[in-house]
This record gives C-alpha cells, structure tokens and sequence, in this order.
C-alpha cells in the first residue's frame, strides 16, 4: 500500500499546497472564524481553498457557513468514502471537508482511523492551493499530527489568562515533543494594536523563559460585534460586513498567508504533509495499516 501511495504521489503535478493549521488550546478563541475568513478571503484573491473541520463530534464550519453536509471527516476515516465525496461548496467555492456533531467528541484518532487519514489525503484528486486545517480545542494527537505536519501553525489567542496559558501547553507539547519551533500568534477580539502587542508580550514572556521557540505576531484582530452577527446570519463576516474592523484584519492576514513561503517538495501537492503524518506517527504499526 505505501507503494502504491507513493508512486500515486509521484504522478501527481508539481504543484504546491499551503497547508496551514489553525489551533489556539483554549475553546472560543476564535479558531472556526479565523480559518473561514481567510478561507473566503483567499478564495476571493482567486485561490482554490480548501477547509478541513478537524473537530470530530463539535463540528462547526458546516452550521457557521448554513451548510448542508450528509457525509463527513468520520466517514472517510472509517475507509467508507473519500475526502473528495465529502467535499461540500462554501462561500467563493471554498471546498469545505466537514466534521460530524452531535457525536461524543472524537479527540485521539485510533491508528487505523490516522492511516485511513493519510490514504485519504494521498488519494485527493480535488486540485487546491491552500488548505487550512480547523483544530479542536485541547491537546489530543488530532491536535498534535496536524499541528506537526502543516507548514504554518497558527496559534489563536485572545486576552483572557486561560488562553495565555492553553496556548503555551500547546506550544510546549508541540516544541519539546513533536519537532514544531514556528508558531505565527493571531491575537483576537483585541481593542487595540496595543493590546494585541501586550498579549504577544505576555505569551513571548513565557516562551522566551522556557521554551525554544520562535513565535510571531501575524495579526492583531479587533473585538467586532459584526463577527457575532455575521455567525447569526451563518456568514462570514468578511462576507455579510466586508467593511468593518475585523473583516479588514481577516483580509490582511490572508493577504500576509500568500506570502509565507512553501517549502520546496519534489512531489508537488500534498507530499510534504502527508509525509509529515505519517513521520508524526510514533507507532511504527501505522506503517503496516497503510
Ligand atoms: N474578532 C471577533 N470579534 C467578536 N467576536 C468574535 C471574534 N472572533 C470570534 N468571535 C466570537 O467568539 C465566539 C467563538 O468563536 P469561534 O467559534 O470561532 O471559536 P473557536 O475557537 O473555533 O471555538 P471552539 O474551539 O469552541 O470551536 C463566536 O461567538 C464568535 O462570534
């Protein structure tokens, strides 16, 4: 089978994926948001984007976007279908890959369920530019193995203490343990540049003292009511209210996302992150699923 999967990659075009993964620790942060603006806000710059809800059992993506989803993630972990036939279209043709809700959360994926998740993603035919990755609050290996094999890892937090300090466990874990050094902060619900600095401040006291680190400041994102009524109305606010402080600032960070570089990867699409799974993978037994 990893035969099989590698020379199915090696036909694959030379073309490059962004993959990003959005995470932050702490719940209600703001993670599900900042991923579907920038997802509208790179497929409106006319990017292929793809978004994957990576909280089985808490799915939110689908009912912040009013969407309707009949198959999703669990299904193409169990092996029942591909990520391709999940896909459901959002707003600007983002290509959503939903989660389940209403489930018990499902936060350690079993090693059948990670090999079913590498095969998926090797056998992608849908072509995209960017994917971006919705975490699940908590640290769980779903956390961890996605986190471990995106390029970017962008790290949500906003001014409350429990967020501080969620925030730098996950840094923690992810640094002393998994290989991940890099982490682009996005400060949200701030009421000022000022306070977004002082909460990169806070955080950087604490990684600059005990950890290896590299962290930095990639968007500061005003507390917005119209980010609240926009999730009312099942929208993006970069959609329903483009003109509004934090629409702005959801468009800026995607503008910046364009220009972080991608590593250079000889088999082209999703090579690197799928190769980053399966090295996540401590369990050599993995490798006889795949
Ligand atoms: N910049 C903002 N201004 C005002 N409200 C915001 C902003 N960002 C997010 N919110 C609000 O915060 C709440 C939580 O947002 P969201 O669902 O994106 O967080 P999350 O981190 O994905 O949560 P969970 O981990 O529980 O899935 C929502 O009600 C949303 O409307």
């Amino acid at each position: 089978m990893m035969a099989d999967q590698a020379s199915g990659l090696r036909k694959m075009t030379n073309h490059q994926v962004k993959v990003i993964a959005v995470t932050g620790g702490k719940g209600g942060v703001g993670k599900t948001n900042v991923t579907l603006n920038m997802a509208v806000s790179l497929a409106k710059m006319g990017k292929r984007v793809m978004v994957l809800d990576a909280d089985l059992g808490l799915a939110n993506v689908d009912v912040l976007l009013g969407i309707r989803v009949i198959k999703n993630l669990s299904h193409v972990l169990s092996g029942e279908c591909t990520l391709d036939e999940v896909i459901v279209h959002g707003p600007e043709g983002v290509m959503i890959i939903p989660a389940t809700s209403g489930t018990q959360s499902m936060v350690e994926l079993t090693d059948v369920e990670h090999a079913g998740l590498i095969q998926a993603f090797s056998s992608l035919q849908t072509p995209i530019d960017i994917l971006l990755i919705d975490t699940a609050a908590g640290i769980s290996n779903m956390v961890v193995s996605f986190a471990q094999a995106a390029q970017d890892v962008l790290m949500v937090v906003c001014d409350e203490p429990t967020s501080i300090t969620d925030a730098y466990a996950l840094i923690k874990i992810l640094s002393k343990q998994n290989g991940v050094y890099r982490f682009k902060i996005v400060a949200n619900m701030v009421r000022s540049l000022r306070e977004g600095q002082d909460l990169f401040t806070k955080l950087t006291r604490v990684t600059d003292r005990f950890l290896d680190v590299s962290l930095e400041l990639v968007a500061c994102i005003p507390f917005d009511g119209n980010v609240r009524q926009a999730v009312r109305k099942q929208k993006t606010v970069v959609d329903a209210f483009p003109k509004t402080p934090a629409s702005l600032a959801f468009k800026a960070l995607a503008n910046r996302a364009c220009d972080w570089p991608i590593p250079h990867q000889p088999g082209g699409h999703l090579e690197f992150f799928i190769e980053k799974l399966l090295l996540n993978d401590n369990d050599e037994n993995i490798k006889e699923l795949l």
